[in-house]
């Protein structure tokens, strides 16, 4: 061919200082953009191949070669794929893709970087210019007799095209990198890129460093094979050791015999898995199997809890893997990953618009080629398509765990204090979901036992109609969940922070249905049948003796005859006022006054069974009546909330105190 100068067919002056500037944030991008079009280049030679219309030599090996030097500053990305013509590279590479640049550039030359296209699909070739200032590509396409072509381009909107000396077929194209891109022809940065986008490519990708060396390793002389290449063979000399024998002399024994070695250039190993597990059928894969790759993808060593296999082919395809991990503590956030992948090439993590925001607290690979990841997010958020597949995760999702309460209840109760904050989460967030998890949220209660809300309701009937007492703190509130126990009543432990938002939310789907932490109100169930009249004068004694003892006059008192005699005093903490303060501690309204949402709904219960309440209102002036007060308030407040430090210091010095009064 005559050496071809021209013009590339855009308008623009020059697209790539756009580009540039554009792509700033995700420069390593152009590895995936041009690793993947060498895997496509192969795969379709490789059907070509099959179907007759290519002969393909016997010995090849489909592969796909990133070579770096950080010495001359360059990348070569070299695949044996279909290659191209003359006219096909005037074609893709000169007319279309540049003008797809310029169609694209139009498109969004108004948008801000929040609104990127996901993952940056479409970039294509011309992503190389992001990191050199010179590409060239050569390729030999696998028509008859076809030429091979070398073109060049600087950056500007000129290129040179002429023959190429290349011999076989595919695409090798050259980057010349740019002084701010030097680091991406260093071997480590090389691999660390590739592994981020290309781990589950579906052609092997080697990568190595033309500046260095071949890295040998030594192999039994008869391993090796026509493919590698012997530097040398040798003998590698018998390993002998002493030994000593029955009658005490000592023998000199062969360990391991003699043998014939060969050093080789060290085998190259591909930096991707070609065949993903997610690409199997699951009855091909053992439990084994997806620990392994969820160590290797995820890098957490602590096992998942379980996994569900996602496979599905119509009426969109889609596969994956979503996992639930294991939390190993209450303070760890709970934030998953799930990573995007369009026909294995990864596109991005936690993708917001494909994958329901509460899946997002499960780690997993969802592999999904239909999905339209050309267009911007916010176009893809209302895309019906994209609805759709969200849906169907979701529902896979609810289908895994209803079906695993269904047959394999003890499990979903062992795994139910790891996953019951994502379940929960999922169905504040997700009304479908919601809707499916109904009958299978459970509570453990105070006996450890599990039950269904209806179960809950059910054995409690007789006790509290449609009330489910809670536990928030099984420390704190230790001598309620006694007073419950002993009563035989129950009472579910809710610890976690989503707990609130939940029971809030239950209750607004289960008419008449109420919620009250196990130290808000009094039940029946603990005291003995008294008539007002009964308690009338003591109360009005305690209540005096208290407000004035612990100089509180708007204190709440209350008089009840407890069954239990031995508890003394107790706090109780409207339900409502509780939940009020609890939200302006979430969401941080500490400036402003809990008194407006009751502080003063705590009351002090006093039990007139008790033989120290007995004594004080029988001695209401009493040379130590204050302080007993004090202490039976303070140990009240205890079982309740934990006492502020001047409450403490005052706490322990009464109780030092009372010991001395108690020596004398
Ligand atoms: N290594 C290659 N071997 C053979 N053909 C190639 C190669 N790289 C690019 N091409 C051809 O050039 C065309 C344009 O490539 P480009 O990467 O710009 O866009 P694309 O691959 O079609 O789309 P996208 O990358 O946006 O998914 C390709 O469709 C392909 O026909």
């Amino acid at each position: 061919m005559a050496n071809e100068h021209g013009n590339l067919s855009i308008n623009s002056q020059n697209i790539f200082p756009i580009i540039k500037k554009w792509m700033y944030s995700d420069h390593d991008i152009f590895y995936r953009e041009l690793i993947s079009n060498g895997c496509d280049a192969i795969t379709k030679l490789k059907k070509l191949s099959l179907i007759g219309e290519y002969e393909a030599p016997d010995d090849i090996e489909y592969k796909l070669d990133v070579k770096v030097s950080p010495k001359n500053k360059t990348i070569k990305i070299i695949d044996n794929g279909i290659g191209m013509t003359k006219d096909e590279v005037n074609e893709y590479i000169n007319q279309i893709a540049f003008s797809g640049a310029e169609a694209f550039l139009e498109k969004y030359k108004d948008k801000t970087n929040e609104d990127q296209i996901i993952g940056h699909f479409g970039l294509g070739f011309y992503s190389a210019f992001m990191v050199a200032d010179k590409v060239t590509i050569d390729t030999l396409s696998f028509q008859k007799d076809a030429t091979a072509v070398h073109w060049e381009c600087d950056g500007g909107t000129e290129y040179d095209m002429k023959d190429s000396d290349k011999q076989n077929v595919g695409t090798e194209i050259t980057l010349y990198l740019n002084e701010d891109s030097y680091e991406f022809a260093n071997e480590y940065k090389a691999r660390e890129v590739i592994e981020k986008y290309c781990s589950f490519m579906p052609i092997p990708i080697f990568l190595t460093n033309e500046d260095e060396e071949p890295k040998t390793e030594e192999i039994p002389e008869e391993e090796v094979t026509e493919k590698d290449t012997v530097i040398e063979t040798f003998i590698k000399e018998a390993e002998t050791e002493e030994v000593e024998k029955e009658d005490g002399t000592k023998e000199t024994v062969e360990k391991t015999p003699a043998k014939k070695m060969a050093k080789i250039v060290k085998r190259p190993v591909p930096l991707n898995d070609i065949h993903p597990l997610w690409t199997k059928h699951p009855n091909e894969c053992s439990d084994e199997d997806y620990k392994e790759f969820y160590r290797n993808v995820f890098h957490d060593y602590k096992e998942p809890l379980f996994w569900i296999h996602l496979n599905m082919d119509y009426p969109f395809n889609l596969k994956g893997i979503l996992y639930f991990p294991k939390i190993n503590t209450e303070y760890e956030t709970i934030e998953g990953t799930i990573k995007l992948y369009n026909n294995q090439v990864f596109v991005a993590d936690n993708i917001k618009e494909v994958i329901p925001e509460f899946l997002l607290l499960l780690k997993g690979v969802i592999d999904c080629p239909d999905l339209p990841l050309n267009v911007s997010r916010s176009a893809l958020q209302n895309d019906g398509f994209v609805k759709k597949i969200s849906e169907y995760i979701t529902k896979k999702v609810g289908d895994k765990l209803t079906g695993m309460y269904k047959t394999q209840k003890e499990s979903y109760e062992k795994y139910w204090d790891d996953i019951n904050p994502f379940i929960k989460f999922g169905c504040l967030k997700d009304e479908k979901f919601a809707e499916k998890m109904n009958d299978y949220i459970i509570f453990k209660n105070i006996d450890g036992k599990y039950l269904t809300l209806k179960e809950c309701l059910e054995e409690n009937k007789e006790h509290h109609e449609n009330t489910v007492f809670y536990v928030t703190d099984e420390t704190e509130q230790s001598q309620y969940i006694n007073m419950f126990k002993e009563a035989g009543i129950d009472a579910v432990i809710l610890t976690h922070n989503i707990d609130q938002p939940f029971i809030t939310h239950l209750e607004s789907k289960n008419e008449g249905v109420k919620f009250a932490r196990i130290d808000a109100d009094l039940s029946d169930s603990f005291k003995e049948e008294t008539s007002e009249d009964e308690l009338k004068e003591i109360s009005e004694t305690l209540t005096e003796t208290f407000k004035k003892a612990l100089g509180k006059d708007n204190l709440n008192v209350k008089v009840e005859k407890l069954k239990n005699a031995s508890i003394s005093s107790m706090i109780t903490l409207s339900e409502q006022d509780r939940r009020m303060q609890d939200m302006m501690k979430m969401y941080n309204m500490y400036g402003m006054d809990p008194s407006m949402f009751g502080a003063n709904s705590q009351t002090l219960v006093l039990n007139a069974n008790n033989e120290l309440v007995k004594y004080i209102a029988e001695h209401k002036d009493g040379e130590n009546t204050t302080l007993m007060c004090e202490q039976l308030y303070d140990l009240a407040m205890l079982s309740h909330a934990p006492l502020t430090p001047e409450q403490m210091t005052n706490f322990i010095a009464r109780s030092n105190k009372i010991m001395e009064l108690l020596a004398k």
